[in-house]
């Protein structure tokens, strides 16, 4: 690694010029990062996802920083067998006490992907189509992390001195909602000590134009299991004289929410945060073109017809969403057979002011009422599977103005102040139990298609974005050097108030 000279001046245009320069070999890390199919959710992949962690710690290695590969310990699956939890990632790269220390946080692992569910191109190689690089996981998350350390390695590679300290928290569980992690950050209490930002670059932008995101949905994912016996059986056998769980299930699911969208668990809206005049104000200010999100999704109606209320729903109230059935049959062809086990999944989007707990007893509770009407024999089994706060942050907050001028100075515009109705499991709790002030810098375009097939991040969002990250370190050193000598000149003045009095 080549020495930092401490005294080099950082010019914007040198830091950009490399970054253009080096565009072609930062895809190339995309592209071999792509490759690993760290799939989270899916045991069967355990062992390439905890090779993609063991690779990004040897990526962060290469900067210089000290890196912990923290043991996560055995994660219990659903039919009671365990499996090795991918280790989390905590690194540090500089500590001088007069720079602000900058924390990253992203994760390594992806949602499951097949050629088969529709992908024009293999998931697992990235494939650049008209400035597009298809893949899964280029934008959520490994595209920007990797944007983020090629931040670092432009200051390194030009010999300057990197403005900020930096550390960082890399996890390879964040699609399984990061189980653990909070008792990992807990354990590390010291890690945080001094910490004056956390920053997350893992949503999208709301439209064409830059933005930040200051406020994400929280999600509580539950199980619903219905049993009729211990192995499946032929219809045509038994059909007409059995309680079918799927028949079950299906009714189960059906009760959960309307064809509108609205949420038919009692009590469900109790808590949500009413919606005030000024919030409201806020909405209508928001540029956001329905028709281009619309072409976006690749839908042809929303539920809603106002820019308003489609942001609202997205953003500040609650949404259930059914995503499948295990155990059903979902395959090609006509089997005919009656599952025996089939367990529902779905999971509803938290808002302030919902509470977890609350939330899970209202579930259970509407769901052994809606069986108990059946009067069926089969067993039910109702299991919260994942617990996740929402987030808003306070825009005033120093870290949104030093990210405003590095995204002016990029791109040339203010970016939009937008929520997300996605979740970041552990942005509340960073918030809440760290005390820090946590930022989240989207790289990412409103099309990118996270989860989704034909997942893909454009080539100039993921060079601009790391231009942005290396813009973003000098803004923050300057907002330190100011609020040091703010914080300096009134210790002055309480010093000689002190001495005055005496
Ligand atoms: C926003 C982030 N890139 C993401 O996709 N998060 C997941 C996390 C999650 C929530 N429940 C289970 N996993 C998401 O919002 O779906
Ligand atoms: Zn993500
Ligand atoms: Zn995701």
């Amino acid at each position: 690694m080549l020495p930092l000279h401490a005294n080099a001046a950082t010019k914007l245009e040198d830091l950009f010029q490399h970054i253009d320069a080096h565009q072609d070999d930062f895809v190339q890390s995309l592209k071999d990062w792509v490759a690993v199919p760290s799939d989270s959710s899916d045991p069967r992949f355990r062992e390439q996802l905890i090779r993609m962690v063991q690779m990004t710690a040897e990526r962060i290695r290469t900067l210089g920083a000290t890196v912990q590969l923290v043991d996560m310990g055995l994660e219990t699956l659903h039919g009671g067998q365990t499996i090795q939890f991918p280790p989390a990632i905590l690194a540090q790269l500089g500590n001088s006490t007069d720079k602000a220390t900058v924390c990253f946080y992203g994760h390594v692992d992806v949602q499951p992907a097949k050629k088969e569910d529709g992908w024009k191109t293999d998931p697992y190689t990235i494939t650049e189509i008209n400035g597009n690089l298809y893949g899964r996981g280029a934008t959520d998350n490994k595209g920007p992390v990797l944007a983020w350390i090629h931040a670092i390695d432009t200051y390194i590679a030009l010999q300057k001195t990197i403005p900020v300290n930096l550390k960082f928290i890399i996890e390879g569980v964040e699609e399984t909602g990061s189980p653990g992690l909070e008792e990992l950050l807990k354990g590390h209490e010291e890690f945080f000590s001094d910490v004056d930002y956390i920053v997350i670059s893992d949503n999208v932008w709301l439209s064409r134009k830059p933005a930040l995101t200051y406020g994400t949905r929280g999600n509580a994912y539950f199980f619903v299991e219905v049993e009729s016996g211990k192995k499946d059986l032929h219809s045509g056998t038994f059909g007409g004289i059995i309680h079918e769980s799927m028949r079950d299930l299906v009714y189960l699911l059906a009760s959960l929410a309307d064809t509108a969208g609205h949420i038919l668990i009692p009590g469900i809206y109790d808590d949500v945060a009413p919606l005030t005049e000024e919030e409201s104000k806020l909405y209508e200010s928001i540029d956001f073109d329905m028709e281009e999100h619309k072409n976006n999704t690749e839908v042809n109606t929303f539920l809603y017809n106002t820019k308003e209320e489609i942001l609202q729903h997205m953003w500040r109230y609650p949404s259930l969403s059914i995503h499948g059935i295990e155990g059903a049959f979902a395959g090609v062809g006509t089997k005919t057979v009656i599952p025996s086990k089939v367990i529902g999944k779905f999971s509803i989007r938290q808002v302030p002011n919902m509470k977890i707990p609350v939330v899970e007893k209202l579930v259970k509770k509407h769901l052994e009422d809606v069986f108990a009407k059946l009067n069926s024999p089969n067993k039910l089994k109702v299991s919260l599977e994942i617990g996740a706060m929402p987030w808003v942050a306070n825009v005033d907050d120093p870290q949104y103005e030093a990210a405003r001028t590095a995204i002016r100075k990029v791109f040339g515009v203010t970016p939009d102040m937008i929520r997300d109705g996605s979740t970041i499991p552990l942005a509340r709790t960073f918030q809440d139990l760290t005390k820090k002030k946590v930022i989240m810098i989207p790289i990412g375009g409103a099309d990118d298609g996270e989860h989704s097939q034909n997942e893909k991040i454009s080539r100039s969002n993921y060079i601009q974005g790391t231009k942005l990250f290396a813009s973003f370190f000098l803004e923050l050193a300057k907002l330190h050097e100011d609020l040091q000598k703010k914080s300096n000149s009134n210790q002055v003045k309480i010093s000689q108030r002190i001495r005055s009095q005496t």
